[in-house]
């Protein structure tokens, strides 16, 4: 059966994804992180609430993901979850709340320098990597099933709270959909063990001039496990056939880690 661990930042999200189940039993981690385990699905679902930030996001993650390779039973796929903001580029376009992006790249926003010029990835300063791409097919599988749009999703470890912050976002990163803070260090902790990652954001606010009043975190958590319960199908359906990739900005090609691999 093939096995998943979602990885959440807060327990409200872990919650959403394991309402898909019909119990989820704890099993705690080396460390004392706790785990849920979903029963009666057509795959196993290991669910992770690690934190809030890509730092704790990759700790909680490589943690998991040790522990199952050390008792044999290693994962088939990652998948950072939870909530997100979403980019709104013009009526009708872009995340709009309540709606779902899987993230067709996950992308490292912050992870640079400041220069007189403007920001700098680190990719361009030579090192590491500020990209992972999800497997094309996968991506499209998941997000045909549950409805979501699939597109660029940002991890920040500040939340934006401007619009001017929100345009220069956008700017930088052609296809943006959504902001959040965990899915690039999920996504890091997943290459480190060679298995493949997806993004899932349910959207529950609008990237801009901070108004946490308008947060609509109850419609994005419903929305989490209306995708979530379209997740079990979709990974064991065949995969259908691939069209034609689009061609990628230059800034999203740099340093990406491409993860080919689909889940069993
Ligand atoms: O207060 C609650 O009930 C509650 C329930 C579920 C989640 C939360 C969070 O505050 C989660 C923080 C989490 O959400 C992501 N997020 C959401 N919107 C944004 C955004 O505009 N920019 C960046 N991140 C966002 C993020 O991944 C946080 O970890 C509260």
């Amino acid at each position: 059966m093939t096995r998943v661990l979602v990885v959440t930042a807060v327990a409200a999200e872990r919650d959403a994804v394991c309402a898909v189940a019909g119990s989820c039993a704890a099993v705690t981690l080396p460390g004392g992180q706790e785990l849920r385990r979903a029963a009666g699905l057509p795959v196993a679902l290991d669910v992770l609430a690690a934190g809030v930030g890509p730092a704790a996001a990759a700790a909680g993650t490589a943690t998991a993901l040790t522990a199952a390779a050390l008792a044999g039973q290693p994962y088939d796929l990652v998948v950072s979850a939870g909530i997100g903001g979403g980019f709104s580029p013009g009526p009708g376009s872009g995340a709009p709340l309540g709606s779902v992006v899987v993230a067709d790249a996950i992308v490292a926003a912050d992870l640079g320098a400041e220069t007189p010029d403007g920001f700098v990835p680190v990719t361009e300063l030579g090192f590491g990597t500020v990209a992972h791409r999800p497997d094309p097919a996968l991506v499209r599988t998941v997000a045909a099933a549950a409805g979501a749009a699939a597109g660029t999703v940002v991890t920040v470890s500040t939340v934006t709270g401007s619009a001017a912050r929100a345009a220069e976002l956008a700017e930088r990163h052609p296809g943006v959909l959504a902001e959040a803070m965990e899915g690039f260090g999920v996504a890091e902790a997943a290459a480190a063990h060679g298995v493949p990652v997806l993004e899932i954001r349910a959207v529950s606010n609008a990237v801009g001039p901070r108004d946490r009043a308008a947060w609509r975190i109850g419609d994005a958590l419903t929305a989490l496990t209306g995708a979530f319960r379209t997740l079990p199908e979709a990974l064991t359906a065949p995969a259908g056939p691939a069209p034609e990739p689009p061609p990628r900005s230059a800034s999203l090609t740099r340093g990406d880690s491409h993860v080919p691999r689909r889940a069993p």
